[in-house]
């Protein structure tokens, strides 16, 4: 099967954690931690940095690890490495290639419907 090797972040903003809904491809309107797949040469961190850039034109400092999922998806394995970021002063997300986005209070955060590897990220941060 094919493997692919992903970042995400879980973006902190006094106590709110910010979700992203897909806005394109097989799992479009998944609610997912912002990020995507790294390249070659690239650190979880380094990879972050720039997918946090591309899709929602913010900078973030990259914090704590918070954990590697594994996922069998039917069509690749997924293997998701997830970080607690910060945004950077001034910085407010624009949803460049998502649909929607919410900042949700850790109460709130089982209220959106989570791509299923996500499941295990979002019983990390309860
Ligand atoms: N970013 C992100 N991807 C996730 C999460 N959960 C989850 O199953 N995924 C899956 C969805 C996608 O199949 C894959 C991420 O790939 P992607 O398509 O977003 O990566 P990318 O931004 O590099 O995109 P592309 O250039 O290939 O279109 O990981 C999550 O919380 N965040």
């Amino acid at each position: 099967m094919k493997s692919i090797e992903v970042v995400a972040g879980v973006i902190t903003d006094g106590g709110r954690i910010f979700a992203t809904q897909r806005g394109y491809g097989d799992q479009k309107d998944g609610w997912e931690f912002p990020g995507g797949k790294m390249e070659p040469g690239e650190t979880p961190e380094q990879a972050l940095v720039r997918e946090l850039q591309e899709e929602l034109a913010i900078e973030v400092n990259v914090g704590e690890k918070i954990c590697t999922v594994e996922y069998d998806y039917p069509k690749f394995h997924l293997t998701m490495h997830c970080f607690y970021c910060s945004l950077a002063a001034g910085c407010k997300p624009k949803l460049l290639e998502h649909e929607d986005a919410k900042w949700l209070d850790r109460e709130n955060l089982n209220t959106v419907n989570w791509l299923p590897a996500d499941v295990e990220v979002v019983k990390h941060l309860l």
